[in-house]
């Protein structure tokens, strides 16, 4: 098992939001060189002088990060690239960033998302473009704000040479980042873009007041649609059990500071949804709905999350429809 170490890498970053800022900071720690591209002037001066304030109030932003709007420079003499952008915007990005970058450079997803029209998962839309370039993802429980504060936290990172897993995952762990590795790279996708899905669906009936126990037979019920639509995908059983899967589930249908359980929150409170926070299950459910219909897998959760978010039913009738299917054996 490989030990972190601090090797001194060119990291560059791609995105300044919550989750590009920490991972940044998580970078720094692991002992690396650290560039970051924010397309706003104003987040990419703000990091340089120790914070992100739209996106990390109150966090202290380590100094040391190359922030910067220009492309070019960021990913100039970069040893890897961390792609963290929002999953609906990565193949803009990486379009734009593609003659920045050389061949040989691990491009490692760090977003969590389908393609909403294409229904691409976001490394077969990587390696589309950008042909040459070996592909990871980066995955698991793990809030920005743990992050950027240092707290202990467990990821995976995956690609489907398992080496350059290892590698990765040597290269990004430090004190309080333990990352493991895996060859599933597929597998950690899958998990980490419907798990936002679910975190909807736990957010909508903790919001609708439906109780404790919906709650938890939300989540359970949304992991068995995990694990089909997984082994249609060709993921591994035990990749969704774990850190990518079953932990960010965890995690994500059962905290406020989840931004996807917090708009399913709101959802069943009846509150407005605009001008929320990113939600990336938003877009990923109504792919994921289309995906498993066409796909004929029954995916009943998956539905329903994209028929409220359509305006086509409502929760309450989400509900009863989940509720009045026909009764079968748990495990089939
Ligand atoms: N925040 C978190 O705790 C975690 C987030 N993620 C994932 O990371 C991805 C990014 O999330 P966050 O950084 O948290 O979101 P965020 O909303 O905090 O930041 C998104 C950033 O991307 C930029 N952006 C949006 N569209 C863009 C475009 N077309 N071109 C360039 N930049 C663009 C925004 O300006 C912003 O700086 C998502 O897929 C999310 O699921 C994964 C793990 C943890
Ligand atoms: O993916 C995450 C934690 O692992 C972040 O979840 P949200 O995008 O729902 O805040």
């Amino acid at each position: 098992m490989s030990e972190p170490q601090a090797v001194g890498r060119h990291m560059a970053v791609l995105g300044g939001g919550a989750w590009g800022t920490a991972l940044a900071q998580a970078m720094l720690r692991a002992g690396h060189r650290v560039s970051l591209w924010a397309r706003d002037a104003e987040i990419a001066a703000a990091i340089r002088q120790g914070e992100n304030p739209r996106y990390l109030p109150g966090i202290a932003i380590d100094q040391g990060i190359e922030a910067t709007t220009s492309l070019a420079e960021a990913l100039e003499g970069a040893d890897c690239i961390l792609a963290v952008t929002p999953a609906q915007s990565l193949r803009q990005v990486l379009n734009e960033a593609r003659q920045h970058i050389a061949p040989v450079i691990p491009i490692v997803l760090c977003a969590k998302g389908i393609e909403r029209d294409s229904g691409a998962l976001l490394s077969t839309i990587a390696s589309e473009i950008l042909p040459g370039n070996p592909i990871a993802a980066l995955s698991g429980p793990s809030f920005a704000t743990d992050v950027a504060k240092d707290l202990p936290t467990a990821v995976v990172v995956a690609s489907r040479d398992e080496a350059l897993a290892a590698e990765l995952a040597a290269l990004f762990s430090a004190r309080n980042l333990r990352c493991y590795s895996s060859d599933d790279l597929v597998g950690v996708e899958i998990g980490g873009a419907l798990k936002n899905v679910f975190a909807l669906a736990a957010g909508a009936v903790a919001g609708a007041g439906l109780g404790a126990s919906a709650q938890a037979a939300m989540v359970t019920r949304g992991f068995v649609e995990l694990r089909r639509i997984g082994a249609a995908f060709g993921a591994k059983p035990e990749t969704l059990m774990g850190l990518s899967g079953l932990g960010d589930l965890m995690l994500t249908c059962s905290s406020v500071q989840s931004r996807n359980f917090a708009y399913g929150l709101a959802m069943g409170q009846g509150e407005s949804l605009a001008d929320r926070p990113l939600a990336e299950g938003v877009p990923t459910a109504a792919i994921a709905a289309r995906l498993a219909a066409e796909q004929g897998i029954d995916a009943p959760i998956i539905s329903a999350v994209a028929a409220i978010l359509e305006g086509a039913i409502t929760i309450g009738e989400a509900v009863s429809m989940l509720m009045t299917r026909p009764l079968r054996t748990e495990t089939d």
